[in-house]
């Protein structure tokens, strides 16, 4: 079923009947996702439902085998991942993508200089020792917003799960994107840094006017975060709208909630 959605704003992001195949396994039914400017969307569903497969197709990771992507009023469906990202679709590092040899600031030095660099359309993967003007006071910023200020000079494979969790988001931020996807943000950490790293994507999403597309199975975060949420299952969308109505909606109750 779907229930009607709470934001009358134009959607920053809409896909629209996206299907996806995995061999001869259909594993997107034609989906339908909308996220409004400077809104947390949430996706949830059992294992296997498709999340992880939607955010790919989304980011660009793949191409979809049927369906329409639209991003900031553009058509992205047949882009890379790679254009969508120039147009504002940020998808979080993942922990690999840090530089565990490089300190907390290092990295973010880099994210600042690629975003920079890009640009003003320059090539390249060269980093430069000395960074630009700019780059270290928008870094102590970013440090310091997302409390890794103490971190700063820490090599980055030292951090604790949930700092490096917080640099990602921090280099997500740096790549100045309009839409952040976040696949489980709070993955493997302790209920303690759970509830910190809800605190800080619902702070950063107000501070900056961001819209978040998310992906959670603790529905403490869940239900703290969502403006909107969407629930998957087998692949297709069986409720979407305020996450109120979602919660009392009874097939969800059946095939998801229920069962917690
Ligand atoms: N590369 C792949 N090749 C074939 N099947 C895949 C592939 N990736 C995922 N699948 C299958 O597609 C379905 C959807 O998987 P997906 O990872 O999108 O689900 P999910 O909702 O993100 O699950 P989880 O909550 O466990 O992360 C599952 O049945 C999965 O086994």
């Amino acid at each position: 079923m779907s229930l009607s959605a709470p934001s009358s704003a134009a959607p920053l992001l809409a896909a629209r009947g996206l299907v996806k195949f995995y061999g001869k396994t259909q594993v997107l039914h034609d989906v339908s996702i909308d996220v409004a400017p400077g809104e947390a969307h949430v996706v949830i569903g059992p294992n296997g439902a498709g999340k992880t497969t939607l955010f790919k197709a989304v980011s660009g990771e793949f191409p979809v085998d049927g369906g329409e992507i639209r991003f900031d009023d553009g058509n992205v469906t047949k882009l890379a991942g790679w254009q969508r990202v120039r147009r504002g679709v940020g998808r979080s590092f993942q922990v690999a993508r840090i530089f565990g040899e490089m300190t907390t600031a290092e990295n973010l030095i880099v994210a600042v200089e690629a975003r920079e660099r890009r640009t003003r359309g320059g090539f390249g993967l060269t980093f430069r020792i000395s960074p630009r003007h700019g780059t270290l006071a928008e870094v102590r910023r970013l440090l310091d917003g997302l409390g890794l200020g103490p971190r700063a000079d820490d090599p980055a494979k030292l951090l604790s799960h949930g700092d490096k969790k917080r640099l990602e988001l921090a280099m997500s931020l740096a790549l100045r994107p309009k839409l952040i996807m976040l696949d489980e943000p709070t993955a493997g950490m302790s209920p303690g840094d759970r509830t910190a790293a809800a605190e800080l994507i619902d702070e950063t999403r107000r501070a900056h006017g961001l819209a978040f597309l998310l992906t959670e199975h603790d529905m403490g975060v869940v239900f703290g975060l969502a403006q909107r949420l969407t629930v998957l299952h087998h692949g297709r969308v069986i409720a979407s709208g305020e996450p109120a109505a979602v919660r009392d909606d009874p097939t969800v109750k059946e095939v998801y909630l229920g069962h917690g």
